[in-house]
């Protein structure tokens, strides 16, 4: 096989035999890492110029055959994997442990965790960080397991502060759990199925920071986001707003012509303390969050979101950040052997 030819570059996933990979994996010191995605990830993330840069730094991808028997396919150096269901991580914990040698991005249980959009900022809300770069916290918020007809009652208890954001419990990437609405009246919200979280909405000006993880990696963009809601506007409303995918649009928020106030991306120093107790505190190397900086008050940010092994493809550079991740990866379990 011929290796380092920049031709390669455009072939796709390669699918090999037991014998071929482990024979890569011994004669040619690659790192052989399988991967479980959903055909669509497969489309936005193991790109050509991807895959490309990834062989010529000795890495290669192998898709992992869900019909066949994990611990019969590669041997793998690393597994990547986003799919969902109890038997796939029936599937990765045993895999895990019975092969400690592989590393697995990232554990089934870590990222259960994001799956619930009440324990996915709980984190955030106990670090309670806050230090001369700034304060991070996330919006206040209110669980709705069942019976909407409450839902009036518990909003006014619980204090919380109109118009609120409706999100559906469960965040299992389905179409279904990002079917999220808008309530100008909490009398509206009891038309909406539980469980939902009801968020309190934080005016930010309209655009928001996605901020990339990568192992030790940061990179943030500016996206579109909701627009501010007056104080006018919540007078002469009512009534409940489904509303689209804003922030997952191609269209970036980084070349537009925007307030600078509202355009300055948060201080460096605090998102790497963020994402660097994020990781611990999570155990996931792979994640991406949702920042919102409150409008008018320049060092004061809330985290709405926090999803897995997101659309690392719209990652400016990402090819570079994720290989050098994934050979890092390998270089560090190397060194722990030999110590
Ligand atoms: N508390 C809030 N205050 C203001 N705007 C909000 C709030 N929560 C959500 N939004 C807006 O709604 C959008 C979608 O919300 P969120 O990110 O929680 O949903 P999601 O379906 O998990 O999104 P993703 O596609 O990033 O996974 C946000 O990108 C932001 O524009
Ligand atoms: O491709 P996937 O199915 O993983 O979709 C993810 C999507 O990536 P994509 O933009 O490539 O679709 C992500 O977008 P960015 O935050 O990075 O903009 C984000 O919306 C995740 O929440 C989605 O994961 P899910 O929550 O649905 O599991
Ligand atoms: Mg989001
Ligand atoms: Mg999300």
């Amino acid at each position: 096989m011929r290796l380092n030819d920049e031709n390669d570059e455009e072939e796709g996933p390669k699918t090999m035999s037991h014998c071929s990979i482990g024979h890569l994996q011994q004669e040619k010191s690659f790192v052989i890492v399988g991967y479980a995605l959903t055909s669509k990830k497969v489309e936005s993330f193991l790109k050509p110029k991807l895959e490309g840069l990834a062989r010529n730094k000795g890495i290669l991808f192998v898709a992992i055959d869900q019909n066949r028997p994990l611990s019969d396919q590669g041997p793998f150096d690393i597994v990547l994997h986003k799919l969902t269901g109890k038997e796939w991580r029936q599937i990765l914990e045993e895999y895990r442990r019975t092969h400690p040698e592989v590393t697995v991005l990232d554990p089934p249980d870590a990222i259960q965790h994001l799956h619930n959009r009440q324990s996915m900022l709980q984190c955030v809300a106990d670090m309670n960080l806050s230090d001369t770069y700034g304060k991070v916290g996330v919006p206040r918020q209110l669980v709705i397991k069942r019976d909407s007809s409450s839902i009036p009652d518990a909003v006014t208890k619980a204090g919380l502060i109109l118009p609120l954001v409706a999100k559906p419990l469960v965040a299992d990437g389905s179409a279904k759990s990002h079917e999220l609405s808008l309530a100008y009246d909490e009398y509206s919200l009891q038309k909406l199925e539980p469980p939902l979280v009801l968020q309190e909405f934080v005016n930010h000006g309209g655009v928001l920071f996605k901020v990339y993880i990568v192992g030790e990696a940061i990179k943030v963009v500016r996206r579109f986001s909701l627009p501010d809601v007056t104080k006018r506007e919540l007078s002469k409303n009512a009534g409940v707003f489904r509303f689209p995918r804003v922030s997952c649009a191609a269209a970036s928020a980084d070349d537009a012509d925007l307030d600078p106030s509202v355009a300055e991306l948060p201080p460096r120093p605090l998102l790497e303390r963020l994402a660097k107790e994020l990781r611990r505190r999570l155990g996931l190397r792979l994640f991406n969050l949702d920042i919102i900086r409150e409008h008018g008050r320049r060092d004061h940010f809330y985290v709405i979101d926090i999803n897995y092994f997101p659309g690392y493809g719209k990652m400016p550079g990402y090819e570079h950040i994720f290989t050098d991740f994934l050979l890092s990866l390998v270089q560090s379990r190397y060194k722990k052997r030999s110590v």
